[in-house]
């Protein structure tokens, strides 16, 4: 008889989830089997547990939902080198194909067959889950499991963060939802000054104070663009960091970046977006970057160093820490109504 473990499943194409009993997997060849010590979620959960467009358009319920996670190797399928029973790893999510022309050139994060691990796959909140050993990043035991779960999304706001210089910088974030609240984290951690952020709810304004704002905005009550000129002596930011996928964000920050400064956009608009590209970009001579996924794996490695060195102020960002996922529920309605940071669930 397979052993039972629980599961938050999407069970039905509809809003929710349902928390589930099932057989714990069997690794097939490439993959290990890891039991879960911590895991969080992610944006791209919540569209999943709301059955948004998107969601409808890409997911295949019955299936396992999360993809942040922490965990220790328990059994190792055939044919997997390098990885040990015992190993205390977590995982990058986007399955690269490794033949096409971006995996030939090294350009791993936008390979043009992506899978992503707990969305096309089955995932990570429950007892155990399967990991393809491709896919595996071992950990250094220092970093405890509720951290070591961020690194994936913490990877995000590296790559947002670090695209360009940063330290000595003056930096604009829009947006301090769990994304932007990392992002500031990383800035902070990497000597940025002043980081200004810009975000419409209260408490998220108070996390981001938190987490290493030297300033924050209420972009629904006040005017960005002349609060960051103030801020900046009437110069603008060095860097600006789009978190927030809002449009009016996107103008303002480009209104606020400095000439021949940086952007780096992680943020998703909700459709076409329509800016000024004559005045706002190239009469500016900005320097723009597309943020997708994380570099495999430069940004790993830069994530694990930044953990490790303990400069990253990750405890005012994990807002919500549940035992099991009993209360799974609970945690995305509150996530949803935009009263949390990073919700992690810690299963040891
Ligand atoms: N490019 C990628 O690879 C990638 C990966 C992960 C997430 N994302 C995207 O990054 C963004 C951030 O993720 P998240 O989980 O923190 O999302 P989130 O929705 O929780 O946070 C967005 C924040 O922006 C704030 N906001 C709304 N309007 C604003 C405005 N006009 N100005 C400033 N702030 C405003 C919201 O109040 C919220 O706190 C999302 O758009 C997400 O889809 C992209
Ligand atoms: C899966 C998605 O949510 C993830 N954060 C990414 O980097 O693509
Ligand atoms: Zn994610
Ligand atoms: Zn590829």
């Amino acid at each position: 008889m397979s052993e039972k473990m629980v599961a938050i499943m999407k069970t039905k194409p509809e809003y929710g989830a349902e928390l589930v009993e099932v057989d714990v997997p069997k690794p097939g060849p490439g993959e290990v089997l890891i039991k879960v010590l911590a895991t969080s979620i992610c944006g791209t959960d919540l569209h999943i547990y709301e059955w948004n467009e998107w969601a409808q358009s890409r997911i295949k319920p019955p299936q396992i939902m999360g993809h942040e996670v922490a965990g220790e190797v328990v059994e190792v399928g055939p044919g997997v080198e390098g990885i040990e029973v015992g190993d205390y790893v977590s995982a990058e999510t986007h399955i690269v194909c490794g033949k096409c022309y971006a995996c030939k050139r090294g350009q791993y994060h936008v390979c043009q067959n992506t899978k992503i691990f707990g969305v096309d796959t089955d995932g990570v909140f429950a007892e155990y889950a399967i990991i393809p050993a491709q896919n595996v990043w071992k950990n250094p035991k220092s970093i405890p499991p509720e951290y070591a779960t961020l690194q994936e999304p913490l990877g995000n706001a590296v790559d947002t963060v670090l695209a360009g210089p940063i330290a000595g910088k003056s930096v604009l974030i829009t947006g301090a939802g769990p994304l932007g609240l990392l992002g500031i984290a990383v800035a902070k951690a990497s000597g940025a000054y002043p980081i200004i952020v810009s975000e419409p709810s209260e408490f998220r304004r108070n996390l981001a104070k938190k987490v290493g704002a030297d300033y924050v905005i209420n972009p629904f009550e006040e005017d960005v663009v002349k609060e960051v000129m103030d801020i900046t002596d009437g110069n603008g930011v060095d860097v600006f960091l789009e978190f927030s996928g809002a449009p009016k964000a996107l103008e303002q920050g480009l209104q606020a970046v400095t000439p021949a400064g940086r952007v780096s956009l992680l943020g998703l608009f909700p459709g076409k977006v329509s800016i000024d590209f004559n005045n706002l970009i190239i009469f500016k001579a900005l320097t723009v970057y597309g943020i997708t996924g994380r570099h495999l794996w430069e940004t790993w490695y830069t994530v694990s160093r930044l953990l490790q060195s303990g400069k990253l102020n990750l405890d005012p960002i994990i807002t919500h820490k549940y035992k099991g996922f009993d209360k799974f529920e609970e945690a995305f309605e509150l996530m949803r109504a935009g009263k949390t940071g990073k919700v992690v669930f810690m299963l040891k």
